[in-house]
């Protein structure tokens, strides 16, 4: 079987007769890593939101494996090509509800499942974090759950909006290993400059959209020495459902 690979071909979008992203072209295959860099404002999250076909596509297509999420269908295509949101959003419950949730929506049926307890621990929390009220949880306690969640749910793809912008410098390195590992096609917006050179992997500077190497944005000697990434990681249109938690994360509608 070939390597999924996620296509984006001449990809623009407007907000009004406001040009935000110009006519982006690149590709992605499952287990490559492509950070995306570029000043506030400049069209990250959108370009997510795009890929993940949440926002309707202006101009330009994306494909996966040569299949439009049309033709693979808006939820199958939500099953492989995940949207991790950046801010925490307003959940109800708990996490294992919401896990529960996810797995019972059709697209996500007889799908590969990860070991959410142990993504848990390796992103160094402790196993009762999964039946505590999202309300009960830090922001960065949230942060890690989620994408620990979406891990388990196995896609192909991640879209990481700014993944470790709640996180210490510890936690931060535990996610990075964990995300280095999964496997998983990863197209990661990040402000941290040194986050691209300490994970490895190609860039994408916007506006330019172009890719820049990375050894060009920032310094090895920058990144303390005891956060360097371990190279051993250890190891490591469901409608009805509305409004349960997962309906909110993985069902939100297009803007
Ligand atoms: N729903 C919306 N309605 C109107 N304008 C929007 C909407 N969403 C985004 N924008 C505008 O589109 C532009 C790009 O927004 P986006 O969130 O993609 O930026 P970003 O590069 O992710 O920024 P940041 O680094 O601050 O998260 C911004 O000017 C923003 O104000």
């Amino acid at each position: 079987m070939t390597t999924p690979c996620l296509q984006v071909s001449g990809l623009q979008r407007s907000l009004g007769d406001r040009v935000i992203i110009t006519k982006l072209s690149f590709e992605v295959r499952e287990g490559e890593i492509l950070f995306v860099r570029g000043p506030s404002g400049v069209g990250k999250s959108l370009l997510l939101r795009a890929l993940a076909g949440l926002d309707p596509i202006q101009e330009g297509s994306i494909s996966l494996s040569n299949k439009s999420p049309e033709q693979e269908g808006i939820p199958q295509w939500r099953a492989q090509v995940a949207y991790v949101p950046q801010s925490r959003v307003t959940l109800k419950g708990t996490p294992s509800e919401l896990y529960f949730s996810a797995q019972q929506l059709s697209a996500q049926r007889r799908r590969p499942r990860g070991d959410l307890p142990a993504l848990i621990h390796d992103l160094g929390l402790e196993q009762p974090v999964l039946n505590q009220p999202w309300s009960e949880l830090s922001g960065g306690q949230a942060q890690r759950i989620i994408l620990a969640i979406f891990l388990a749910l196995k896609p192909s793809f991640l879209l990481l909006d700014e993944p470790t912008s709640a996180l210490d410098l510890v936690s931060t390195t535990k996610v990075e290993r964990v995300l280095k590992a999964s496997g998983a096609g990863l197209v990661w917006v990040t402000h941290d400059d040194a986050q691209p050179v300490r994970v490895s992997g190609r860039l994408l500077q916007l506006p330019l959209g172009t890719e820049v190497p990375i050894e060009s944005v920032a310094s090895p000697q920058a990144i303390p020495k005891n956060l360097e990434i371990d190279p051993e990681p250890q190891a490591l249109t469901e409608a009805d459902l509305t409004p349960s938690p997962a309906s909110s994360l993985f069902m939100s509608p297009g803007r």
